[in-house]
């Protein structure tokens, strides 16, 4: 298809000045050299004319390595024959490409990165210049085995064009001319006649030159094929085949943006020049045929000499070459030289010549720009597309805002009622939860209160007044005190019973409505308002509880006064009985021992204190129980876990393994027991171990026995606590039971004598097993046969096996049997 005069017209109105989008880059022309490698007429094996020094330059006419000749011991300078100076000059180049690489390699390097630009509407152009023979039409052409780069170049473009067609729509056009003689001919038709150049603006078209419609890249290379079919070629001395012609291939590309109907236009400018004639013995039409050839390259080398000296005046206008070329040297193009040598001696001069121009083109500089068609569009159609966009814009926005709305749902407008009533519903719910505290608290102070009394009457049972009238009108005044303190906590308990019922009925109904709130998907907006009034109720929880443990820390506190003032007084007394005796010479050497003794212990026992804060501390775990509150936790509101209150917590009735198993041996063998009381002198002969002299009805026959003070015992009690030789017995058969860790064992026999009285027949032992829990037990005369029982179970190796092994598994306490209550109890602390 051949165009007609208006879209010829369009296609040379290339970004005129000041109209469109117009983006001007300045760059620098880019130059490669490439070696034809030697044939085998050439001057082999003499030496080369170039050598490559890297992929960025090489060495014209270099030193040849020689082998010195000597004569007679004297260094002989060869003579050149071939008159070679060796100027080894050094020319860079973007890239020197050597006699191996093959057409696709200078492609790939060379002629690809093109055609993103050329698709981006800029001009592109390629020409290949050097002396004839040195393979020009190679790297253009190529043949059948090695393409060259013209097809290799629009194989990619039709590719990347594919790739491209849905955002643009392409039309690609191409024209296809020689130089010959200086002449203009259209390589397109078989017709030969001479065309004539235009000057349109700065741009140089062809009248009448065939520009042809191409729809795909067989149809391109055939055209090419053909056009080629036309060029002029003779036989030269040089080159079998010469081209004498230049021949400049155009591809003109259209592009429409299909969005915006911007319309780009490039062209890509493929020249193969005719190489430089050196003067031959052609004759005739040749040598005509070579001089034209030399007077366009001269013109050519003329025009490249002034671009790269920056000088304004370029005489493009002296061949018809130059004229075709203004575009590509220096105009609004991308362009790529590809300058090929060869390194026979024979093309010398050519060679360096031609690495002149190369070097000298690579000054070049050209001003690229976008290629950007101004469509004389009527004002209406703009009208049009503006007021299309507008409508794009309007329904993008709806769409954006309903997109917004739907993913940041609206509060409901009833939502600050729901807030209050949310509000109110924990207001409820902490109410409870406070009044729950308080009477816990309460009911605390009062367990701790009864735990006391009850430490007090254990205490009275020390010493041998009970039955004066002052002592028992006490401990009826603790019984009273203990009665009504546990008429308080039966209270307590009733009342708490009926609060929690209270808090779970607020607490179910706060649940009842946060469900509804999710129901109804609008708890998402008063998520933060449950955060905050639950984080409240947790505050307010803290807060009751450190007053609490304040309270408490202050009844301990006054205790433990209290019984240091009975210390006090204990000692002065005892130190006043003692001087009495001795005043009276009626103290015997033994007890000066004792009451010695008695003053180095109170010495060392106040040493000794140290508080021990181990989780496994029986002292600790007592005083926590009276610490903590808790039962009321919001573990218990959330599952609505109402806790037991039908019994007030009695340490007492909380029992060591190893008292389950004596318990259990107290049913089965205690009568049996009691009738070998009488027959003691035998269960000696069963268990020959010293703890048997526990049974010896007399205390002060006791020899073995041990006496510890347990100094956090002190902190609630001060119990005496005396460590048996059971519990040795016990250590011996099962290798698990450890003394005591921080308080050596000391004789204390003599001090239980000096306040309990030696003669006294009731006499409190405590056994006191830290390892595995707390034993608060008194054995007297009537479970001596219970404790008897026990020894003889640890006597007993498969008994004393179950002992040890429930003490080894059991944590603290085993309840008694029934009474399951008060052991859930205090397994919660
Ligand atoms: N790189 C190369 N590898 C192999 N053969 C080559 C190479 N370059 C050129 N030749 C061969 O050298 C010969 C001359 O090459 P070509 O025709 O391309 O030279 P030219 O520069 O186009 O010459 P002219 O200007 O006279 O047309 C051809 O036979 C070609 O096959």
């Amino acid at each position: 298809m051949v165009l007609n005069r208006r879209s010829l017209e369009n296609l040379k109105r290339i970004a005129p000045p000041g109209r469109g989008r117009v983006v001007t880059q300045e760059e620098k022309m880019r130059v490669f050299v490439r070696i034809k490698p030697l044939s085998d007429e050439d001057d082999v094996p003499k030496p080369k004319t170039i050598r490559i020094r890297n992929e960025n330059a090489l060495i014209f006419d270099p030193r040849q390595d020689e082998t010195p000749f000597f004569f007679h011991g004297v260094k002989q300078n060869p003579r050149d024959i071939t008159k070679r100076q060796h100027k080894s000059i050094k020319y860079d180049f973007h890239r020197v490409f050597g006699p191996q690489s093959t057409n696709e390699d200078i492609y790939n390097e060379s002629t690809k990165d093109l055609l993103d630009k050329l698709l981006s509407g800029y001009n592109c152009s390629v020409f290949v210049y050097g002396a004839t023979g040195a393979g020009k039409t190679f790297t253009m052409l190529g043949n059948e085995n090695n393409y060259g780069i013209t097809y290799l170049t629009m194989k990619d473009l039709y590719t990347k064009v594919n790739e491209q067609k849905d955002s643009k729509k392409f039309e690609i056009y191409v024209s296809y001319l020689e130089v010959y003689n200086e002449m203009v001919y259209d390589l397109l038709i078989s017709d030969k006649k001479p065309l004539f150049l235009r000057e349109c603006g700065n741009t140089t078209s062809v009248a009448g030159i065939t520009i042809k419609m191409v729809n795909n890249v067989d149809e391109l290379i055939e055209m090419l094929r053909r056009g080629n079919a036309n060029r002029t070629q003779h036989p030269t001395d040089a080159n079998a085949e010469s081209s004498r012609s230049h021949a400049l291939f155009q591809v003109y590309i259209q592009m429409t943006y299909k969005h915006t109907d911007q319309v780009k236009m490039a062209k890509l400018s493929m020249v193969d020049l005719a190489g430089s004639e050196r003067a031959s013995s052609n004759k005739g039409m040749r040598f005509k045929e070579g001089s034209n050839i030399n007077k366009s390259l001269l013109a050519l080398g003329n025009c490249i000499n002034n671009l790269s000296d920056g000088l304004r005046h370029i005489p493009y206008r002296d061949s018809k070459l130059t004229r075709l070329l203004k575009d590509s040297l220096g105009g609004n193009c991308k362009t790529l030289m590809i300058s090929c040598v060869s390194p026979a001696l024979s093309s010398y001069e050519d060679t360096h010549n031609t690495l002149k121009y190369a070097s000298r083109a690579m000054k070049i500089k050209s001003n690229l720009k976008e290629n950007v068609m101004s469509v004389n569009h009527p004002q209406s159609h703009y009208t049009k597309i503006i007021s299309g966009l507008e409508e794009e814009i309007k329904n993008l926005k709806i769409r954006y805002e309903e997109t917004l709305l739907s993913k940041a749902p609206v509060p409901p407008n009833n939502i600050e009622d729901l807030r209050s009533t949310l509000e109110s519903l924990f207001t409820r719910k902490l109410k409870k939860h406070i009044e729950i505290l308080h009477l816990e608290s309460a009911q605390k102070k009062t367990e701790l209160r009864i735990f006391l009394k009850r430490n007090l009457l254990e205490r009275a049972s020390l010493f041998n007044a009970q039955h004066s009238h002052e002592v028992i009108s006490e401990l009826n005044r603790i019984n009273i005190a203990i009665q009504q303190f546990e008429g308080r906590m039966t209270s307590l308990n009733a009342q708490l019973n009926i609060l929690w019922d209270e808090a779970i009925a607020a607490n179910n109904e706060l649940n009842l409505f946060i469900k509804q709130l999710e129901t109804n998907n609008v708890k998402q907006f008063l998520d933060i308002d449950i955060v905050r009034c639950s984080s409240q109720i947790i505050i307010e929880e803290e807060v009751n509880l450190s007053d609490h443990r304040n309270e408490i820390g202050m009844i301990l506190d006054s205790n433990l006064n209290i019984s240091q003032e009975l210390i006090t007084m204990l000692a002065e007394k005892a130190t006043q009985y003692y001087n009495l005796l001795e005043a009276s010479n009626k103290v015997s050497e033994d007890m000066k021992k004792d009451y010695i003794s008695i003053t180095k212990s109170f010495l060392g026992g106040l040493k000794a204190v140290s508080w021990d804060f181990s989780p496994a501390n029986q002292c600790k775990i007592k005083r926590d129980v009276f610490l903590n509150l808790n039962q009321l936790n919001i573990e218990n509101l959330r599952t609505c876990v109402k806790p037991e209150f039908s019994k007030p917590l009695n340490l007492e009735e909380c029992m060591s393994p190893l008292q389950v198993v004596e318990d259990k041996l107290q049913q089965i063998t205690i009568k049996q027991e009691i009738n070998k009381m009488d027959t003691l002198p035998e269960i000696n002969k069963i268990d020959t171990s010293p703890e048997i002299n526990i049974m010896d009805k007399s205390p002060e026959s006791i020899s073995d026995e041990t006496v510890v003070i347990s100094t956090q015992a002190q902190s609630l009690n001060n119990t005496f606590v005396l460590k048996q030789n059971l519990d040795k017995v016990s250590a011996n058969r099962s290798a698990t039971t450890t003394p005591h860790r921080n308080k050596p064992p000391i004789d204390m026999r003599c001090l239980t004598k000096s306040i309990t009285k030696p003669a006294i027949q009731r006499k409190k032992l405590i056994i006191n097993n830290n390892k595995n829990g707390l034993v608060n037990r008194k054995i007297n005369q009537e479970n001596l046969p219970l404790i008897m029982a026990a020894t003889k179970t640890l006597a007993d190796p498969s008994l004393a096996k179950a002992v040890t092994k429930s003490r080894i598994n059991t944590n603290i306490l085993t309840p008694k049997s029934g009474n399951e209550i008060g052991y859930n109890k205090l397994k919660k602390y």
